[in-house]
């Protein structure tokens, strides 16, 4: 049976961040959610930061009121932000670290470390009818108490592979761990999601990670939205995602048919449902 087509969440904080820079009326991120919508986005993506940088809290309470698909509200894990989810009800929240001083999230959200708080965010989020998800590394510690704080959904922060120089080693590595992560986290029950840094040339193999379910991009699609246009630019990225994932399928069968050669001494069979 083929899986379900990965999603796209759409992030549109860049087209406030060029609003902010000139504090203008345009250009209106909520324009371009809906814009993203037509062009084929599953979700639009939001980060309300504490510091309000780029997307205002306008723009939040107007997304809840005209988004067709569904919001995901990135958030740090304050009372603030807390109380502020609880009013909104946005239909996703993925808890996220933030720090003032840096350019972009620069790591995962530490649930080991800030377990109570994070599994008490959870609760309060569940209550309020949130589907909650933990922007976290690539690490099986983390993902284990994500499972344990009660978050339904984890989205892997694929930014350590992103930055990564194509093809080095790093790069492997990083590869490797998001591997690792996405099975593991999967064979826990967990909805697996990733982000950050994603553009169109690294996110096929992305797409091809075993499991995934959403992936979130934001800033390279509104970069190229410059030059092509938001519609091109979303439905490009919608190409590639579908094309990883088939790539993924078709490899995960080659290995699964190689693995049966190797026990049986033979062709396939078809006995495994293929
Ligand atoms: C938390 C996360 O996933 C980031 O990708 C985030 O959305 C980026 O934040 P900025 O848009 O502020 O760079
Ligand atoms: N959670 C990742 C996200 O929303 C988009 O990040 P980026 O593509 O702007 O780096």
């Amino acid at each position: 049976m083929h899986p379900p087509r990965i999603l796209l969440g759409v992030n549109i904080d860049h087209i406030a961040t060029l609003r902010q820079a000139r504090g203008t009326r345009y250009p209106d991120p909520v324009q371009a959610a809906l814009l993203a919508e037509e062009s084929g986005a599953d979700g639009i993506t939001v980060h309300l930061r504490e510091d309000r940088r780029h997307i205002q809290l306008r723009d939040v309470k107007l997304l809840a009121e005209v988004l067709n698909t569904r919001m995901n509200l990135e958030m740090a894990v304050t009372e603030e932000m807390l109380t502020l989810a609880e009013d909104i009800r946005p239909a996703h929240v993925c808890l996220v670290p933030e720090k003032r001083e840096e350019l972009t999230t620069e790591g995962g959200l530490d649930v080991v470390g800030g377990f109570d708080a994070v599994a008490s965010a959870c609760q309060r989020l569940a209550a309020a009818g949130c589907e909650v998800s933990l922007f976290i590394d690539p690490d099986a510690d983390q993902i284990d108490a994500a499972q344990r704080a009660g978050a339904p959904v984890i989205e892997l922060h694929t930014g350590a592979y992103a930055e990564a120089h194509p093809g080095s080693e790093t790069a492997t590595a990083e590869y490797q761990r998001l591997t690792a992560a996405a099975t593991h986290a999967v064979s826990l029950g967990l909805v697996v999601n990733a982000g950050h840094g994603l553009h169109y040339h690294n996110v096929e193999a992305i797409a091809a990670l075993p499991g995934i379910n959403e992936l979130n991009i934001g800033h390279a699609i509104i970069a190229r939205a410059l030059f092509v246009g938001l519609k091109d630019a979303v439905a490009d990225m919608k190409r590639l995602i579908i094309a990883g994932q088939e790539a993924g399928l078709m490899a995960a069968l080659d290995a699964h048919d190689h693995e049966h050669e190797e026990q049986h001494g033979h062709g396939h069979d078809g006995c495994c449902g293929h």
